[in-house]
């Protein structure tokens, strides 16, 4: 409950003005505004454990960032309800804030003009972070992020993974249960990529703090998430395990293998097909909504036949996502 995330029935509308097109439709909308209603997210639910990553995904314009800047308490939802660690977002923004840190991977937090140790010793004093807490704090997250080789240098000179990186040690300089991260790792190198994903692994799971993701990066969904919230024109169309969601909708692997008897019977197995066999080499495939998860595909192909080797061709996590917006697409019209 401490750092667990309740949001229900949560929808936020816009009301935008229509330009015109050309001239003459400029001055039309000036004298006679024509008024347009975006619903940017409409009526989710969904709830984030303690201690949980959870990946918020959804194609450009989905509604991520709105549900987000409401779960900050940035933007007020038109109607529905949220709960961070306890407190509603938007009607306690003081209180929600010092509960949770955020990261949008676009902006930075950090004064543009001082060196990066300034922005944090006046973070820290804005915080009340004792100093003996907050060193310790920074020595953890130089461990991983190795902030302290660019510690002097002013905001507005570090490369973009180096700002991200600060702007992630910022976000949790206080210490927050609960932490937002709206695409975190955009336009980042490899490298600097898996350091804060090393960063972030090491916050939930030595940690136990909550948080929410957005990312277009299917990579990091993989490395980091368990669990994913797919939303589609503001609606939540899927919220499972990764294992749930590639069952459902990754079903293009295949299990190979090499039969150490070539003369061995090969049937089905439970949700498996045999998709064909040329001597000892047996391809097998997924039967349907019910068939198993790769990976115990892989299990029950190897305890029914002695195999002398086996290889699996997966369907990559974009293919599975691919085919998850293709369905909800399906499904809205
Ligand atoms: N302040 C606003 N006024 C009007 N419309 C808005 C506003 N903010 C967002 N929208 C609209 O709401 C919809 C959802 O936008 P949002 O930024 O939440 O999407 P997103 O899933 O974060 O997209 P992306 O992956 O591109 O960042 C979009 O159609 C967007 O144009």
């Amino acid at each position: 409950m401490i750092g667990s995330i309740e949001v229900r029935g949560l929808s936020r509308t816009f009301h935008t003005t229509v330009r015109r097109p050309g001239f003459t439709g400029a001055l039309r909308s000036l004298v006679n505004p024509e008024r347009a209603v975006k619903h940017a997210v409409s009526d989710i639910t969904f709830d984030v454990s303690q201690g949980e990553l959870l990946a918020l995904l959804g194609p450009n314009g989905a509604g991520k960032s709105t549900t987000i800047k409401m779960l900050t308490g940035i933007l007020t939802p038109t109607s529905g309800e949220a709960r961070v660690a306890g407190v509603v977002p938007y009607r306690e923004r003081e209180r929600n804030a010092r509960n949770i840190g955020a990261v949008f991977g676009q902006r930075t937090q950090l004064w543009w003009d001082l060196p990066v140790r300034e922005s944090f010793a006046i973070l820290r004093d804005i915080y009340e972070v004792p100093r003996a807490e907050h060193a310790a704090r920074l020595r953890e997250f130089d461990d991983i992020l190795e902030l302290s080789t660019f510690w002097d240098t002013r905001v507005r000179h570090l490369s973009l993974g180096q700002r991200v990186r600060c702007d992630l040690a910022a976000a949790l300089l206080h210490d927050p249960m609960v932490v937002f991260l709206d695409e975190p790792t955009i336009g980042m190198d490899v490298v600097v990529k898996e350091q804060v994903r090393e960063f972030l692994r090491h916050q939930v799971e030595e940690r136990g703090r909550t948080v929410l993701l957005t990312t277009h990066d299917m990579t990091e969904v993989e490395r980091l998430a368990e669990r994913v919230v797919l939303i589609n024109h503001g609606r939540l169309v899927l919220d499972g395990t990764l294992d749930e969601i590639r069952r459902r909708f990754g079903s293009t692997w295949q299990v190979r293998a090499t039969l150490a008897d070539p003369h061995t019977p090969v049937g089905p197995l439970p949700g498996i097909v045999l998709v064909r066999r040329d001597g000892p080499q047996v391809v097998f495939g997924p039967d349907g909504p019910a068939a198993p998860t790769v990976h115990t595909a892989l299990k029950l192909v190897i305890e029914r036949y002695e195999v002398t080797g086996v290889a699996v061709d997966e369907a990559d996590l974009e293919d599975v996502m691919r085919a998850a917006y293709v369905h909800a697409n399906a499904e809205a019209v």
